[in-house]
C-alpha cells in the first residue's frame, strides 16, 4: 500500500540548530501512528511541517502525493492546551471550522455539527460554554471541531496530557473507536508509553535531537485494530510495553 503522508528527504534546522535529520517515512491512510521520542527531539516540529505551519529546510512532505505548502482544512491540529473558543457555545465551537466552507449548505453544516455532538456525547452540552464543562469535554470539543471541519488527517500533540488518568483512558478508547469508524489518519505525539501502545497501529521512535527514526514498531500486528480497555491487562500488551521501554533506553539513552 502506498503512503498517504510521506516524509521525503525531509530535514529541518532553525538557524544553525539541526532539529530533524533527513527523514524518509511513509504513513498509511486510516492508521494511527504515534511519534515517541525524548523531550525536545523535534516531534512537534515534524507535526508542524505536516500541518503546513513550518517548512522543511530541505526535502518535502507529501499528502496524498501532493506537496504540503500551507495549512488547509484537510489537516487539523489538536494540542494539549484547550483550544476551544470560550465565547462560543459547544455547538458553535464545533460548527466554527466549517464557517468558510462554500461546498456544503448550511443544512449540511447543521447536520454535521449534530453528528459530531452525538458522536462525542456532547449533545446535552450543546448550549454550554467551554468554561462550564470538564477538561475531557473540552478536548472532545476540540477533536469534534477538527473532524467537523473536514480534516482527514488529525495531528495531535499530547492532547490528553493535562487530563486525569480516568478521563484520559476514556478518551483514548473513544479516539481509537472514532478513528476507525470515521476512517481518519492520525499522528499522535505522547511521552506516555502505555498510551502509545494502547493507541498505536505503529510507533515511530525518534532519537535525541536531531530527530531521526531509530525504531518502527508494528503494534497492530500484535494487538489488532480493536482496543478495548481490557487489552491493557493482557500479556501481549505488557510484552510490547516492555519492548518499547527497552528500545527507548537502548536507542535514545533517555527517558521520554
Ligand atoms: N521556531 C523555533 N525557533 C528556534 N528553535 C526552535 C523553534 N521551534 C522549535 N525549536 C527547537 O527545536 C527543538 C525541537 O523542538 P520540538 O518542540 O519539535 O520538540 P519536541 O520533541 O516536540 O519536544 P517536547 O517533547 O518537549 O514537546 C527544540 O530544541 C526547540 O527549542
Amino acid at each position: 500500500m502506498s503512503a498517504y503522508v510521506q516524509f521525503a528527504d525531509t530535514a529541518k534546522s532553525f538557524g544553525s540548530v539541526e532539529v530533524v535529520r533527513k527523514t524518509n517515512l511513509g504513513l498509511e491512510r486510516n492508521s494511527l501512528v504515534v511519534f515517541l521520542g525524548p523531550s525536545g527531539c523535534g516531534k512537534t516540529t515534524l507535526m508542524r511541517m505536516v500541518g503546513g505551519l513550518d517548512d522543511p529546510t530541505s526535502g518535502s512532505i507529501l499528502l496524498g502525493g501532493e506537496k504540503v505548502v500551507r495549512p488547509d482544512r484537510r489537516r487539523g491540529m489538536v494540542f494539549q492546551s484547550y483550544s476551544s473558543f470560550p465565547w462560543l457555545t459547544v455547538e458553535r465551537n464545533i460548527a466554527f471550522g466549517m464557517r468558510y466552507r462554500g461546498d456544503i449548505t448550511s443544512a449540511q453544516k447543521s447536520e454535521r455539527t449534530r453528528h459530531y455532538l452525538d458522536l462525542f456525547g456532547l449533545a446535552d452540552f450543546a448550549a454550554s460554554y467551554p468554561n462550564r464543562i470538564s477538561g475531557g469535554m473540552r478536548q472532545r470539543v476540540a477533536i469534534a471541531r477538527t473532524l467537523a471541519a473536514g480534516s482527514d488527517v488529525l495531528l495531535m500533540d499530547e492532547p490528553f496530557g493535562a487530563l486525569d488518568a480516568l478521563t484520559r483512558e476514556r478518551l483514548q478508547v473513544e479516539l481509537r473507536l472514532i478513528q476507525i469508524r470515521e476512517e481518519k489518519t492520525v499522528i499522535f505525539v505522547t511521552h506516555d508509553v502505555e498510551e502509545a501502545v494502547f493507541l498505536a497501529d505503529r510507533i515511530i521512535l525518534f532519537s535525541r535531537r536531531p530527530a531521526s527514526v531509530v525504531a518502527d514498531i508494528d503494534v497492530a500486528a500484535e494487538l489488532g485494530p480493536q482496543r478495548p480497555l481490557e487489552i491493557r491487562e493482557t500479556q501481549k500488551f505488557f510484552e510490547l510495553r516492555n519492548k518499547v521501554l527497552h528500545l527507548i533506553r537502548n536507542e535514545t539513552g533517555t527517558a521520554v
